[in-house]
């Protein structure tokens, strides 16, 4: 579905080469400061426009539409809209035929059938992003104090991300990344298990952004061959700072005050400049497929603050439900 949150609530809209993509946010506290500037930083943190990335470049400038009265949330619900400027469909035109192999056109066209908007990847598109962005931001504002930083650590198994776009780039073949994310500054509590437990509502969100193949929280798969006494993290003091952070800042599914700590895998682009095979469905045979088009030979470079966003979205969220609570 495309609405998720209990009380801090988001719901995206749009398709890549449609009017518009955006975000509606309900169940922002009123009187937190919010214009179309406060959104400029992070957007712009996910833009195209660097080596690796695609060439379609958007304005992304917000409008607010809703939900905001002199420059401050009025507790109404806000909307948020991005307008396409800059589509090109006609690199799409062979793709009702023969599905990308990778992306989302096969199993969209089973689902959805003929109505299918298949024009720039339509709603699963990597653009749908841009609201999840916009909404991290409020979530930001609305966390105060909490910090939350998301890095790439390596691109196509290599710290020397020149190198590793390089060789992509000259051989038209994409590669994948690894994003690192760390949030500070976190109360202990936070966290509803059994189902809305930490890990549970970042996962949720963080395997909502296209792409996304993998995450793990602390020492992660490492843990499976750790004892016991190596993976306990001895607790120090009587605010519950601990000597190793094998949780990652949770246990139980709550947070207990050290660093949030998770690491996101990210897949090469499906969409590739190197002849691939794929069934041609009106004809039932398999083909050549050459992919037309603008694409980021490495989305994960894109990918941090839409990480970041995502998180806050979560933490947002259990912010609230703990406050509910008590
Ligand atoms: C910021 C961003 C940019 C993306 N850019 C592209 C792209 O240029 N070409 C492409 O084929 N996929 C791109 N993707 C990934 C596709 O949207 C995604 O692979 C597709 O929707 C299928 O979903 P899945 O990979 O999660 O199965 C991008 C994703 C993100 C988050
Ligand atoms: C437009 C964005 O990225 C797009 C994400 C995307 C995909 O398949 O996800 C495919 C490409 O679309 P197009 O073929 O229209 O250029 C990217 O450019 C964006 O991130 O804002």
């Amino acid at each position: 579905m495309n609405t998720f949150g209990r009380i801090f609530k988001i719901s995206i809209f749009g398709e890549s080469h449609g009017k518009g993509v955006g975000i509606t946010i309900d169940g922002c506290p009123s009187g937190i400061a919010l214009t179309e500037d406060d959104l400029l930083p992070d957007l712009s943190r996910r833009k195209s426009g660097a080596k690796g990335t695609t060439p379609r470049i958007e304005k992304d400038l917000p409008s607010i539409l809703s939900g905001t009265f002199k420059g401050k949330t009025t507790g109404a619900p806000i909307i948020i809209l991005f307008h396409n400027t800059n589509t090109q469909s006609k690199d799409y035109s062979n793709l009702l035929d023969t599905p990308r192999p990778g992306h989302a056109d096969f199993v969209a066209q089973h689902k959805f059938g003929k109505n299918n908007d298949y024009t720039g990847g339509g709603h699963f598109s990597g653009r749908i992003t841009l609201g999840l962005v916009v909404a991290g931001t409020v979530a930001k504002k609305i966390l105060g104090d909490v910090n939350i930083e998301a890095n790439l650590t390596e691109i196509g198994g290599s710290t020397d991300f020149d190198a590793a776009l390089d060789k992509a780039i000259k051989n038209h073949n994409s590669i994948g990344g690894i994003v690192e994310c760390r949030a500070n500054n976190l109360p202990i509590g936070w966290g509803e298990p059994f189902f809305d437990s930490v890990e549970s509502m970042i996962s949720h969100l963080v395997f909502a952004i296209p792409a996304t193949k993998g995450i793990e929280f602390g020492s992660g798969f490492k843990a499976a061959r750790m004892t016991g006494s190596e993976h306990n993290d001895n607790i120090l003091t009587p605010d519950g700072k601990t000597e190793t952070n094998h949780a990652a800042g949770i246990n139980g599914g709550i947070t207990n005050g050290n660093e949030i700590i998770f690491r996101v895998a990210i897949k090469p682009t499906s969409s590739i400049g190197v002849s691939q095979r794929t069934m041609n469905i009106s004809k039932s045979a398999m083909e050549d497929l050459l992919i037309e088009g603008r694409h980021d030979a490495c989305i994960a470079l894109r990918v941090p603050v839409i990480v970041e966003a995502v998180t806050a979205i979560a933490l947002a969220d259990l912010m609230m439900l703990d406050k509910a609570r008590r």
